[in-house]
């Protein structure tokens, strides 16, 4: 037995054998092992799917207008139950593939945890700051933050207020900070500005108390006669963790031309491929613009991945119209899309001064090398695809003049 009379219990999320600069795990002091627990029965609640088969594939630009939160006053519903996937690709149960999901909530979790034994979860709150206990502590994750609350760890989310925003899930790895390459020791997401928690415990019995598991994409319900917070305290390396997104060290262009957005790279899930991505966490945070001779906004393009972007406040600068604050657009691999018609008028005349850029706004992409399937919610349920979305194209006009003079 060990000090206090606890048990240790080991949290490992690396297979016991993998290099050791990879490898992670951590050993909780708990009052009782999470082994105590009743049978796992299914349970049917939220409108999570691992199930990416089920619809016809569409390549088309897909916007969505802000996903509808439910009134308190109409129906309680918690983080959990206010889960939807909207996307995604691959197969839990051979652990490759990444899904977005879309959470909206007005009411706590009560006397209930959550664990992920698929994936990984990249939390990214757009309304309302969550108050998530972990086994690890507490965790307070308020818009233009994000946390990670990784594969197997037990977490319950407290809300006081109406609640939306994103989450990105990973089958296939962890999340880790992009290799800096030429750009140096500083950078990007500084690692020491990833906060995690403190021990905090409780010791408190619960006639009950509902341990939810997503396992190969279906829940399941386990019931416990006490709580899961019952870690007084723990050591290690595979932890919860946030990022507050204002301190990213945003590094862009000072001469001409576009950077591509993997400068804006917060956090990587790779893949097995060198440079490619199961999953990339990118923000756009106000910066200055100083670029000269170029186009500022983001290019026209066709991506060899699939780009899935949310915001969390603002106006994105490539389409400061139409796509809102708690919507999301979805340009699937080699799908065309680009600045909307005023965007690319505006943008191409004027003279190019230094100029502040997204002031007060912050757009995410998660960017995945995967071709994804949007959901029966993500097309028909959520009633939000907004099936104008192309029309932000159509005035675009020729401006060719052979007999113009070169620049
Ligand atoms: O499509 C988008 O808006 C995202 C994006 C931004 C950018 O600056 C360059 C390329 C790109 O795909
Ligand atoms: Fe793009």
């Amino acid at each position: 037995m060990c000090p206090y009379g606890l048990y240790a219990e080991q949290l490992n999320g690396t297979a016991f054998t993998v290099p050791r600069d990879q490898n992670r795990r951590s050993w909780l002091y708990r009052i009782l092992p999470a082994v105590l627990h009743h049978p796992f029965k299914e349970l049917k609640e939220g409108n999570m799917t691992a199930n990416f088969e089920a619809t016809k594939p569409n390549p088309s630009q897909l916007r969505w207008h802000p996903f509808n939160i439910p009134k308190k006053t109409e129906a309680s519903v918690d983080f959990l139950q206010g889960l939807n996937t909207l996307c995604g690709a691959g197969e839990a149960k051979g652990r490759h593939g990444m899904a977005v999901h879309v959470y909206t909530c007005n009411t706590s979790m009560t006397d209930r945890a959550f664990y992920n034994s698929d994936g990984d979860f990249l939390i990214v709150p757009q309304q309302g700051a969550l108050f998530i206990t972990t086994e690890f502590g507490k965790l307070k994750v308020e818009p233009l933050e994000i946390c990670v609350i990784q594969q197997g760890m037990r977490f319950t989310v407290a809300v006081n207020e109406e609640c939306r925003g994103y989450v990105l899930e990973v089958y296939d790895c962890h999340f880790r900070l992009p290799d800096l390459g030429p750009i140096g020791a500083n950078g990007l997401a500084n690692p020491r500005d990833f906060k995690i928690p403190k021990a905090w415990y409780e010791d408190r019995e619960v006639k009950g108390y509902q341990i939810i598991n997503k396992y190969q994409g279906a829940l399941f319900v386990a019931e416990q006669d006490h709580s899961p917070y019952d870690v007084v305290a723990w050591h290690g390396n595979y932890t919860p963790y946030k990022y507050n997104l204002t301190n990213f060290m945003v590094i862009n262009s000072v001469s001409y031309d576009h950077a591509d957005p993997s400068i804006f790279t917060v956090l990587t899930c790779p893949s097995g491929k060198p440079g490619v991505a199961i999953a990339d966490f990118v923000i756009f945070p106000p910066r200055w613009g100083v670029a000269e001779h170029t186009f500022r906004p983001p290019y026209y393009h066709r991506n060899i991945m699939s780009e899935f972007m949310g915001l969390i406040r603002g106006h994105y600068e490539a389409k400061p119209e139409g796509f809102q604050p708690g919507g999301a657009t979805l340009h699937s691999m080699m799908t065309p899309h680009g600045p909307d018609t005023n965007c690319f008028e505006k943008n191409s005349s004027g003279k190019l001064e230094p100029e502040r850029i997204a002031e007060g706004t912050m757009a995410f992409m998660f960017e995945t090398c995967l071709g994804l399937a949007v959901t029966e919610w993500g097309e028909t349920s959520c009633e939000k695809l907004d099936h104008a979305y192309y029309k932000c194209w159509q005035s675009l006009k020729k401006h060719f003049n052979p007999n113009a003079k070169p620049q």
